[in-house]
């Protein structure tokens, strides 16, 4: 069993918003890493950072990842820090994985200055900026299509996902 598709990107890339739109388009169910975690340590993500550490955070994000490519047949959402994981790049060899790309200013505004996002606080666009750089080379590494989204809304992403890869709904 292998999800149908897998997003990956930067936060604000959409990822979330775009895996509930494919799985609608599509008539498959949908998950989201970050969800997963949550579920499994009955917190947030941001409780989990905080409680136990990135490091922690990033050992459940890579078996919730694991679990998720090896049980899942919908649409998967990875979070945007999730390829910084060796294990995480290794697994996601041979599977469909669509980069959303997206500038950092259209990204700074879809994120906004909201607390749900731990590694964001304070300074959002200077952090944002430099893990887009840093991360830029790890999302091309693993992606079979690269889709930019600034100005497309997440229909319009994910009408352009379903075309590449050769779906109709
Ligand atoms: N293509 C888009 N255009 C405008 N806003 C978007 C787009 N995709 C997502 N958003 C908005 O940006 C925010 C972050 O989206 P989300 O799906 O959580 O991104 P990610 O999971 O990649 O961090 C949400 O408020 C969402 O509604
Ligand atoms: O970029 C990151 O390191 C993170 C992105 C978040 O997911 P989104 O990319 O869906 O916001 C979430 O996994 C966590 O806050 C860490
Ligand atoms: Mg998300």
């Amino acid at each position: 069993m292998s999800p149908r598709v897998v997003l990956v990107g930067p936060p604000g890339a959409g990822k979330t918003t775009v895996a509930a739109e494919l799985g609608r388009r599509l008539g498959v169910a949908v998950r989201d890493t970050d969800a997963d975690v949550e579920a499994r340590e009955a917190m947030t993500v941001q409780d989990v950072f905080v409680t136990h550490g990135e490091a922690r955070f990033r050992e459940l994000e890579r078996d919730a990842v694991r679990e998720a490519l090896s049980t899942h047949d919908g649409v998967l959402a990875l979070g945007g820090g999730a390829v910084t994981t060796d294990a995480v790049r290794r697994s996601l060899d041979g599977h469909r994985v669509v980069f959303l790309d997206v500038s950092l200013t259209e990204s700074a505004a879809r994120v906004g200055l909201g607390t749900s996002r731990p590694l964001l606080l304070g300074n959002v666009r200077g952090t944002l900026k430099k893990l887009m750089d840093d991360r830029r080379p790890l999302y091309t590494q693993v992606a079979t299509l690269t889709v930019v989204t600034d100005g497309l809304s997440p229909e319009q992403v994910a009408d352009h996902i379903l075309t590449e890869l050769g779906e109709t709904t």
